[in-house]
């Protein structure tokens, strides 16, 4: 008998074939479903197809530095409330992360010189906006306040599944206002509100900005429930940096999990969810292995889900639908830098987020996204040195069919076009990179099997709000979806509540207590 850990790669066998529930996917989503089952006493099982978990919220080590693949934003990891999901996740399964708070979430660079910081600390945000629009400091205060009566409803209240009568009836008799406040926003999205308070163009572009840059669509096709949680937490939990690096989140869940008694399987690639008599019941792996559970959990994409790890023809009208409302959303451009230190001066921010043209912002390579985590915490560099993390917007197509001489050229040209603008902002750049590694949308469909490497769903036309976006469960009695094809979409956070939600509604399911 080999000698059994909790934590395995997918060549060795586990002691049983049979669990309560699969999680096919270590992204956070996947995680704190996986870690909130186990914590109720659940047999989980968790399948990764890559080598540590993580996905979108992983990292890479190169030379000295340690790069986050994607988040590095992170909402959630407040103290109070309780839509601090990502502490509440970690909480439950006695694990512990320390956290770097930022007091700055992005510092804007937008067109016409126009340059806004959006501080921690909400007045002297507000007081910056302002001053940059003077005659609509009314209006600003208005629309982010109206923001704070969606955050504060969600706050209110305990975060579970929707699909869930006995909560939603439990949850409105506790708290009735903030139930209603809620029923009242969720078929609004941002455009609307914005426009009531705010009528000067630019403000509205800037608005556009605030919402494109975590919901890749602008004001007018993002929710205001998530805008609500955006906007009001990243002052109220504030953006909390992950000591070591964001893929802590991910590495802590999974010990976390495992302490609780589940198991996590790396290179571990599902290759399909069995389904007998119209029932999801098992897994079958690439290597040919197959685990049975009682209940199924996708973590990948609801195009990865249904369509590859359910086969086309078998797949639900509902999903049919679905995909009439939501498209996929662009991949990125990812550049992940080592500059020397010199290039930052030390009180540069974080996060900065460049728009040269508002023509622009929505076509691929049109914004920039910027984060650099070494401000916060230095040891993911060597001495003297910062990590850079450029990214933008890119579509699939632009990168499929290339020949391996041609993909790395144009590769190069489209990294050294976004260092070129990167110069403007900060100066010797280009003289001060020790590092560079590229990835593009074929990079991350490679390696976080998401399909044509996308961020995520967006809607195709503008939509009511998230009244459209699908719960835990699926037309496929045994198999449910989470992560950001799920309610409410793409965030970390966002995830989190999914992976809340996913395992309360699997947990009523199997009677755990
Ligand atoms: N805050 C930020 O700065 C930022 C930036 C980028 C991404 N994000 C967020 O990260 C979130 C993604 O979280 P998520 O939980 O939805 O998913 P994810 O894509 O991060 O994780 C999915 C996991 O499933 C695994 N997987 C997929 N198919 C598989 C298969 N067939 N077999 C085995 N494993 C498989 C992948 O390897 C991956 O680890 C998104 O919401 C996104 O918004 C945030
Ligand atoms: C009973 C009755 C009558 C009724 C009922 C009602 C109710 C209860 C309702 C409820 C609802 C709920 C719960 C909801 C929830 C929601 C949530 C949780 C949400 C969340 C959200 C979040 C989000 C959206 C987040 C996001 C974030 C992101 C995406 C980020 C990103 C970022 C990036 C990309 C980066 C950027 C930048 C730079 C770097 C610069």
């Amino acid at each position: 008998m080999p000698v059994i850990t909790h934590q395995s790669f997918a060549d060795e066998p586990l002691p049983t074939q049979d669990f309560d529930v699969i999680v096919i996917g270590s992204g956070i989503g996947g995680l704190v479903t996986a870690t909130q089952l186990a914590a109720k006493g659940a047999n989980v099982l968790v399948l990764e197809s890559y080598i540590i978990p993580g996905g979108s919220s992983g990292y890479f080590e190169r030379e000295g530095y340690r790069f986050d693949v994607g988040a590095s934003m992170i909402f959630g990891f407040g103290d109070q409330g309780t839509t601090n999901l990502l502490t509440r996740a970690l909480e439950a399964v006695n694990v512990k992360l320390e956290t770097i708070p930022d007091p700055v979430q992005i510092n804007y660079h937008l067109p016409g010189e126009l340059q806004v910081r959006v501080h921690r600390d909400y007045e002297k945000f507000l007081q910056e906006l302002g001053e940059k629009f003077p005659d609509e400091r009314e209006g600003i205060r208005k629309f982010y306040d109206e923001c704070w009566q969606v955050f504060n409803c969600l706050n209110a209240m305990e975060l579970l599944s929707l699909e869930e009568p006995r909560y939603l009836m439990r949850v409105f008799f506790q708290n009735p206002g903030a139930c209603l406040g809620l029923v009242q926003y969720l078929p609004k999205n941002v455009g609307e509100v914005a426009k009531r308070h705010i009528s000067n163009p630019e403000l509205l572009k800037f608005i556009d900005i605030e919402c494109y840059c975590w919901s890749v669509v602008p004001a007018d096709l993002t929710p205001m429930i998530n805008a609500g949680m955006v906007f009001s937490d990243r002052h109220y939990g504030g953006i909390n940096y992950p000591k070591g690096g964001v893929g802590q989140i991910a590495e802590k869940l999974a010990e976390g999990l495992q302490k609780a008694g589940g198991t996590i399987q790396y290179k571990a690639r599902a290759k399909q969810i069995l389904i007998e008599n119209g029932q999801a019941v098992g897994v079958e792996l690439t290597n040919g292995r197959v685990y049975r559970a009682r209940r199924i959990v996708s973590n990948a994409t609801r195009w990865d889900t249904f369509g590859k790890l359910i086969p086309e023809k078998m797949m639900p009208s509902s999903e049919k639908k679905w995909r009439k409302r939501y498209q996929k959303s662009p991949s990125f451009l990812s550049l992940h830098l080592g500059v020397e230190a010199s290039v930052l001066t030390p009180e540069t921010d974080c996060h900065h987020i460049i728009v040269e043209d508002w023509q622009k912002m929505e076509e691929p390579e049109g914004t920039i996204f910027v984060s650099i985590p070494t401000l916060l915490d230095p040891d993911l560099a060597p001495p003297g040195y910062h990590i850079i993390h450029a990214f933008t917007p890119s579509w699939i197509d632009n990168w499929e069919d290339l020949p391996p001489t041609e993909y790395e050229q144009k590769k190069e040209e489209a990294a050294w076009g976004i260092v070129d603008r990167l110069e403007k902002i900060f100066p010797g750049l280009d003289a001060g990179l020790d590092y560079m590694e590229v990835g593009t949308a074929r990079s991350h469909r490679r390696f976080l099997n998401r399909d044509d490497g996308t961020y995520g769903p967006i809607p195709s036309r503008q939509l009511r709000g998230l009244l459209g976006m699908p719960f835990n469960r699926t037309a496929i009695p045994g198999l449910y979806c989470v992560g950001d094809s799920t309610f409410p979409g793409q965030g970390l956070n966002a995830v989190a509540f999914s992976g809340f939600a996913c395992a309360h509604r699997i947990a009523v399911d199997l009677k755990l207590g």
